[in-house]
């Protein structure tokens, strides 16, 4: 195994031996180890040229999709389950084996205390967190906050880990994340060499990505993932009410990537969204704005944060739907250090 990264005690990411990461950092089965249950190498290569690089991913598929890999037998295929089988524990699980598997959350600081506070600690991996609001609320600073202080050490309120990346809109800025490495005491090149940025221009390039993805992440250890903007993309390539249902279509199937990709790998997923004018919403709502992506982005995000405005650069962040977190707001503020508390 390569060397992987840790960090020193000024929180910066160093190169740390192989063996500590192992213990620290497994929390899936690579797909290699299904060489040692029976199957042929030649038949893992097929899974890996498919994007599926842990047996904790494949479990993920359905036996039909994996038939429609070339050169996998429906009986090939069943082979492969039962080996997965054998080397993970899937299927039911106590409510207290359930709360060990939940103490594998990491929290990831967002640089404002209040904020953090409101989240329970922070941006939870395991699960996708989406943040909505109109432009200039301050979504995409949030995301170049997390970018570095994903990479902090644990007991910094980091993930210990690496970022990727997936912008749709040309709206990252390296030149950014300097100031906020800088902030947090970090080597800003060494933060800059441990996020992997990727330009998506159309949905299907977007979804491509994420499938590269599970190669890297099962290579070295990922914390968070970043996509900014979820659905611009999907407004972009389907237009008009025609095409609305492939369009949600399409969108479901790329959350539910996200979904396994931040369970697969312990990430955190975190997902910008854009708002639209909701005309149901009657004349009585001071506000008529709602999230995009209807239903289908309503079920997929776990904690959905609302962000606006406030007094100059402080801006507002409402819980608008989370399964355990109280209802609440917090008032943050976006600096050239990335997100703080407010002032005042
Ligand atoms: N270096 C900086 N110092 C202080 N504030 C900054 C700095 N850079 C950006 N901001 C603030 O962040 C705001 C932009 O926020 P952000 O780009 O996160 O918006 P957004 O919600 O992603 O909007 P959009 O939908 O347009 O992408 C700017 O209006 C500015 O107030």
């Amino acid at each position: 195994m390569a060397p992987s990264k840790q960090y020193d005690e000024g929180g910066q990411l160093q190169l740390m031996d192989a063996e500590r990461i192992e213990e620290e950092e497994e929390c899936f089965e690579s797909i290699d180890k299904l060489i040692s249950q029976g199957i042929n190498s030649g038949d893992v290569k097929k899974l890996q040229d498919a994007g599926i690089y842990t047996c904790n991913g494949l479990m993920m598929h359905t036996k039909k999709s994996l038939t429609g890999i070339k050169g996998l037998s429906e009986a090939k295929v069943d082979k492969i389950c039962e080996a997965a089988e054998k080397l993970l524990s899937q299927g039911f699980m106590t409510g207290s084996d359930l709360l060990i598997k939940r103490k594998s959350v990491v929290r990831i600081t967002t640089g404002s205390q209040a904020l953090d506070e409101l989240l329970g600690g922070g941006i939870e991996t395991l699960c996708i967190t989406e943040a909505f609001g109109e432009f200039r609320s301050g979504k995409t600073q949030l995301a170049h906050t997390l970018c570095v202080s994903t990479q902090l050490p644990i007991h910094m309120h980091g993930g210990n880990g690496k970022v990727a990346y997936i912008d749709t809109e040309g709206t990252f800025r390296p030149e950014r994340i300097v100031p906020i490495a800088e902030r947090f005491g970090m080597d800003a090149n060494a933060v800059l060499d441990n996020i992997i940025y990727a330009r998506a221009y159309t949905y299907e390039h977007q979804y491509n990505l994420l499938l590269g993805l599970a190669a890297k992440m099962a290579e070295e250890p990922f914390r968070l993932l970043i996509v900014d903007s979820v659905i611009a993309l999907f407004r972009v390539d389907f237009s008009g009410r025609g095409e609305l249902a492939e369009r949600q279509q399409k969108l479901a199937q790329m959350l539910s990537r996200l979904t396994k990709i931040a369970e697969e790998f312990n990430v955190a997923v975190y997902i910008t969204n854009q708002v639209i004018a909701d005309p149901g919403g009657g004349m009585f709502i001071t506000d008529p704005k709602k999230p995009a992506g209807g239903h289908v982005l309503a079920h997929a995000a776990t904690i959905r944060l609302m962000l606006r405005k406030g007094k100059g650069e402080q801006r507002v962040c409402k819980i608008f739907d989370a399964p355990n977190l109280p209802e609440g707001e917090a008032v943050f503020q976006v600096t050239s250090g990335g997100i703080m508390d407010a002032k005042d």
